[in-house]
């Protein structure tokens, strides 16, 4: 299932259509419900103490006070003031079923969280709107201190202090274990540092209108299932022109390698048959790999331009000072191409065409967009998404997780990837990775759904080669592990 990530300005209009649809207070009431029954699955041990802010995350929390003290959990509820009417009447409902809500004070946090079983962070949601007032930092050091005494700490919606829509990290947030985040996920539950704040997120739709949420979407998260569905599918007939001719051009001296890795990745997903073209001596990696060592570009372009044309390229990798204007010619031929590594360049801006996927990762986005990297890195959307408005076609900004931004009818689509492994931070995934994508393009899928399935697809070897390679992962050992990785998707 794709699951849809939210803006608090996203949150706030779904809100207002459930407030004028009368159905508020049962969404609010099925928030805290999740929340109580998180508590109950994963901290059922030993008195819980709640902290409800003044807004509707506060309300969430009032309402998992209530259901979590008929369940027989011993409660504790410290709660700011509150104007906010639905946190009001479920304040009044807590009361009136026995639950007792005392002030929220520094004091009283302390002395409750010695004895806490599980502390809920109902402080600040999506309304928050930075900067910190002081009044709650005090609350929420006190809270980060019992984390630290060993308290498990469970967040609801996000962590309180942190800014919803950003990647980056604020001064003071609170660090949870668990966070249960409620209709969509939120860009800073998925990037940066802030997503490290978070702990294991669990996503609760509620009963909401999908369409409603989809519409407020900022970018969807596919599920694997919807991945899979992508993937191209060959009949018995299929043979090696048929499963897609891919040519890799790259390779320098110093930097053949990576060549070789857009190639093997390239085989790996599938491609039928795939030739590098390199100034440089490329090793033979594979022996499946054919290799085709050229004197200059000059020359070889035209040369190649006048024979039958590859289904799709993968441009860059290890390239070298010539990549852009190479990148250039091999542009006009209107093939399928990634472009990677050496060819991002903003000079190619209004070179490409549809068919293209660049893939930038946020060194080289700020390079595209002129900007400094903590900028792209702060806010991955929005900077994918200027990159697909600069370059066209589609484009992988990489990350943990990448993000795909696409064109099209409506302003396209920006997708993040799920899963991948921190071991595949090394040198030569981001090759792999281009062979992957022009093995997708070769066998016939289009630019968008190349790069989703391909992200997808990598990730997922890289999970697989992690449970043996861990932090010592290679690219190799990804592309060794996409033909398992395939079926995996296959299989769900
Ligand atoms: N449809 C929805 O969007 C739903 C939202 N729900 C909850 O509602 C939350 C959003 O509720 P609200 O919009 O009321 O906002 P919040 O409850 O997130 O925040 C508002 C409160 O934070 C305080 N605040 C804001 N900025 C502050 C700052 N800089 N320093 C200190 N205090 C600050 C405000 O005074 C107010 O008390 C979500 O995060 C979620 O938990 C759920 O009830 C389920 C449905």
């Amino acid at each position: 299932m794709s699951e849809s990530i939210l803006s608090p300005g996203g949150a706030r209009r779904v809100d207002a259509r459930l407030e004028s649809a009368g159905l508020l207070d049962l969404t609010m009431e099925e928030a805290g419900r999740a929340v109580a029954d998180a508590v109950q699955a994963s901290f059922p041990e030993g008195p819980v103490l709640l902290l409800a802010g003044g807004g509707a995350n506060g309300g969430d929390a009032l309402v998992a006070a209530r259901h979590l003290l008929t369940l027989g959990r011993t409660v504790r509820v410290l709660a700011q003031p509150s104007k906010h009417p639905l946190t009001r009447l479920n304040r009044r409902r807590l009361r009136a079923t026995g639950g007792e809500v005392q002030p929220l004070l520094v004091a009283a946090l302390r002395r409750a969280s010695a004895s806490a079983g599980v502390l809920v962070d109902g402080l600040l949601g999506t309304g928050f709107v930075p900067p910190l007032r002081p009044a709650l930092a005090g609350v929420m050091g006190a809270l980060n201190a019992a984390h630290d005494a060993g308290v498990p700490v469970l967040s609801i919606d996000l962590p309180s202090g942190l800014d919803a829509s950003s990647a980056a990290l604020p001064d003071l947030s609170v660090e949870a274990d668990m966070t249960v985040t409620l209709m969509g996920l939120k860009a800073a539950l998925l990037f940066g540092a802030p997503a490290t704040r978070a702990g294991r997120v669990t996503l609760v739709p509620l009963r909401v209108p999908p369409a409603w949420v989809r519409a407020e979407a900022l970018a969807t998260r596919p599920g694997d299932a919807e991945v899979a569905a992508l993937l191209p599918v060959r009949t018995t007939g299929a043979h090696k022109g048929t499963a897609g001719r891919v040519w890799v051009v790259g390779g320098h001296s110093g930097t053949v390698g990576a060549a070789a890795l857009a190639g093997q990745g390239a085989l790996r997903a599938g491609a039928g048959l795939v030739t590098v073209h390199s100034l440089a001596d490329v090793p033979l990696v594979t022996p499946e790999l054919m290799v085709r060592r050229h004197a200059d570009w000059a020359t070889a372009l035209p040369e190649l331009h006048k024979g039958a044309l590859p289904d799709a390229v993968a441009l860059g990798m290890g390239l070298g000072p010539e990549a852009v204007q190479v990148a250039r010619e091999v542009l006009t031929w209107g093939v399928p191409t990634v472009l990677d590594a050496d060819a991002l360049s903003p000079e190619l801006a209004g070179h490409g065409h549809p068919q293209c996927i660049w893939t930038p990762h946020p060194g080289e986005a700020a390079r595209l967009l002129g900007t400094g990297t903590a900028q792209v890195t702060r806010d991955p959307l929005a900077a994918a998404r200027a990159l697909q408005q600069l370059l066209g076609g589609a484009v992988v900004l990489k990350g943990g997780p990448s993000v795909v931004a696409s064109g099209g009818d409506g302003g396209g689509s920006l997708t993040v990837s799920r899963g991948g492994h921190p071991g595949m931070a090394s040198g030569g995934m981001g090759d792999t990775l281009s062979g992957i994508l022009a093995a997708l393009l070769g066998q016939g899928l289009d630019a968008a759904d190349a790069a989703v399935a391909g992200v997808r697809l990598h990730a997922r070897a890289g999970e697989r080669a992690a449970a043996t390679h861990g932090y010592g992962l290679t690219a190799t050992d990804v592309s060794e592990e996409l033909g398992a990785a395939w079926r995996n998707l296959l299989e769900l």
